[in-house]
């Protein structure tokens, strides 16, 4: 083994600038594909995907040659313990190519599903059915969506992904992880990862069980008994979202004093023109007023904003990329002018803020400090956007009120994303950790995916499911083979991040109330850990930002306080159950 420190460091330097050439070929060529999905731009992109994985094994196979015990700089050691694992190119080059092809092919089937009339028309996800999903109250319009996605999207993907399951475990075995969920998981660098998660779930569950009681009478409200047990499970396509994972699409049947504030600044946006533009420059500002990096030039020349309307199909879900050369990155995004896409904005230019924050780092520590890091900046800065007090200042709210009645209007709304997706950040991976270790065999897909659907999110489907099905394979992240814990944790970490911006900015009041907008202090702590990329364990960033090492609940709970009493003693008054004992009850589908 070679123990000489001065060696490595030069074999670092030819990997990162190799590194950098490949790897923003590859990304090109997958941008290309993404934004006009068809044979040749597959083809140029699976044979650069090749290309990456050649390099990956080359330099990973010379990594592993070095003994680093007695390496004195640290970040020489990190590099060489992360090229060491080279994923997927562990693997032949027959099953590297069968690999990387079932995941094109998955992604665009999911991609370039559409549910289709008896008149002929069809609709694709992006925007037809998210539209409906979000829009209709009309319990069999939103039944065709939802099961017509499930059968467009979903079914047809079971065998592929069978397939890729056993794939990813043989890559993940051959580096020395006992299965692919075991690497996911090893990103974390926490040997008590798993139990850290299941504490903050059952410390947040009986705040998501009183969210979800308080719902489902506004649901019986509207659909009456014959669709609604009002101790049993709330069927899953009534929640105002294609996978229920965020209801702020119902909050107006929701809406706890429908004579207050409003909090959807959606028509205003509408009745000023708003376009997807606008609604970048929007973030950009918000950023930059903090002290936080402008998007570059290139950024507005090459990213796609909109939806192409030349007939091109695209990768509708919303991304951003980095391109690796320090210069050039981009967001994808099929913008549509609400307000729940301008939250999303802010989110897809999180991501590229890191990018920005991170470029002069090494290749191998251009990453987030864990990947719920990565998720949670754009979040954090919509914490304050979202405030009906900047919205106001942004001209999108005329009328606001600061009473207790407009508080709970804009905490319900707050709480039908956050603590509402909850359940669903914790139970996807929770899903794909049994497949991948084997706990979920492929004849128990579905059967398993809607025990965990009840047990976590008390949501039941509206008619039956059967092994037939592939419920999972209609959520995009699953086909695309992108981890989904990182959610879960970002969403509880956004609100310590947004507690301590907030004391940073000098905010008094209610956190709810807070808006960091043009707080330098603030903007500063967050730049300064996303400069250190992924070269640092997390905790030391966690550290950097809070004070303190560790995930907590408690910043949320603290933001959320005024609604947990309220929905304690609106749902004491009529007398709600908490949970679903009535597990079994099923609505009286078709
Ligand atoms: C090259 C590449 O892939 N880059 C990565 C970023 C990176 O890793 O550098 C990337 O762009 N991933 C796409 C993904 C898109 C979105 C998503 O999938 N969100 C989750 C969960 C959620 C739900 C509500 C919410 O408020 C926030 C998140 C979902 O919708 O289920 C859709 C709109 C929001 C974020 C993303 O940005 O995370
Ligand atoms: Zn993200």
């Amino acid at each position: 083994k070679n123990t000489d420190e001065l060696h490595a460091k030069q074999f670092l330097e030819e990997y990162n600038s190799t590194a950098e050439q490949v790897w923003n070929t590859y990304t090109e060529a997958s941008w290309k594909y993404n934004t006009d999905i068809n044979e040749a731009n597959k083809e140029d992109m699976l044979k650069k995907n090749l290309k990456m994985s050649a390099h990956t094994l080359q330099y990973g196979l010379k990594a592993r040659e070095y003994d680093i015990t007695d390496f004195q700089d640290p970040l020489v050691k990190r590099i060489i313990l992360k090229l060491s694992d080279i994923e997927r190119a562990a693997l032949s080059t027959a099953e590297l190519e069968e690999y990387n092809t079932l995941l094109s092919n998955m992604e665009t089937k999911y991609s370039i599903a559409e549910v289709c009339r008896t008149d002929g028309t069809c609709h694709p996800l992006d925007p037809d059915l998210q539209k409906i999903m979000a829009e209709s109250r009309d319990y069999d319009e939103l039944l065709f969506a939802w099961k017509g996605w499930r059968d467009a999207a979903g079914k047809i993907l079971r065998e592929d992904y069978k397939r890729y399951v056993e794939l990813a475990n043989k890559a993940a075995t051959l580096n020395g992880h006992t299965d692919n969920g075991a690497f996911w998981r090893s990103l974390y660098e926490t040997p008590t990862f798993e139990e850290d998660l299941e504490a903050l779930w059952k410390e947040l569950e009986p705040l998501y069980l009183n969210v979800h009681a308080y719902v489902r009478r506004a649901l019986y409200k509207h659909y009456g008994t014959k669709y609604i047990n009002l101790k049993g499970p709330i069927p899953a396509h009534l929640l105002g979202n294609m996978w229920a994972q965020t209801w702020s699409g119902i909050m107006d049947l929701v809406m706890p004093y429908p004579d207050a504030t409003q909090v959807d600044a959606t028509p205003a946006m509408v009745a000023q023109g708003w376009n997807s533009t606008r609604m970048f420059q929007e973030s950009d500002r918000f950023f930059t007023s903090m002290g936080l990096l402008p998007m570059p030039q290139e950024f507005w020349d090459k990213s796609m904003l909109e939806k192409p309307s030349d007939g091109r199909q695209v990768v509708c879900h919303a991304s951003a990329w980095d391109f690796y050369n320090r210069k050039d990155f981009r967001i994808k995004q099929c913008t549509v002018v609400t307000m729940d896409d301008l939250i999303t904005v802010h989110h897809e230019m999180g991501h590229v803020q890191y990018f920005l924050q991170y470029k002069d780092q090494p290749v191998s520590f251009r990453d987030g400090a864990n990947p719920g890091f990565h998720e949670a900046i754009g979040d954090v800065l919509a914490l304050s956007v979202s405030t009906p007090k900047h919205l106001q200042s942004i001209g999108l709210l005329d009328k606001v009120e600061s009473n207790h009645e407009s508080d709970i209007n804009f905490l319900m709304s707050m709480a039908l994303d956050k603590i509402a997706f909850l359940p669903f950040g914790y139970l996807m991976d929770q899903w794909r950790w049994k497949v991948f270790d084997g706990r979920i065999p492929s004849s128990e897909y579905n059967k398993e995916w809607w025990n965990l659907r009840l047990k976590y999110q008390g949501l039941c489907p509206p008619v039956t499911r059967t092994e037939d099905d592939f419920d999972p394979g209609a959520k995009f992240h699953i086909p695309a083979n992108v981890p989904y814990v990182r959610y879960f944790v970002s969403f509880i970490i956004q609100f310590q991040f947004h507690k301590a911006l907030c004391d940073a900015a000098n905010h008094v009041g209610p956190l709810h109330t807070c808006d960091i907008y043009q707080s330098k202090e603030a903007g500063k702590l967050l730049g300064d850990v996303m400069k250190l990329g992924y070269s640092k364990p997390w905790p030391e960033a966690m550290a950097m930002i809070t004070g303190q090492s560790k995930m907590s609940a408690q910043p949320l709970m603290q933001y959320f306080q005024p609604l947990i009493q309220w929905l304690e003693e609106e749902n004491n008054k009529n007398n709600e159950v908490r949970g679903w004992p009535n597990y079994n009850w099923k609505p009286s589908g078709k």
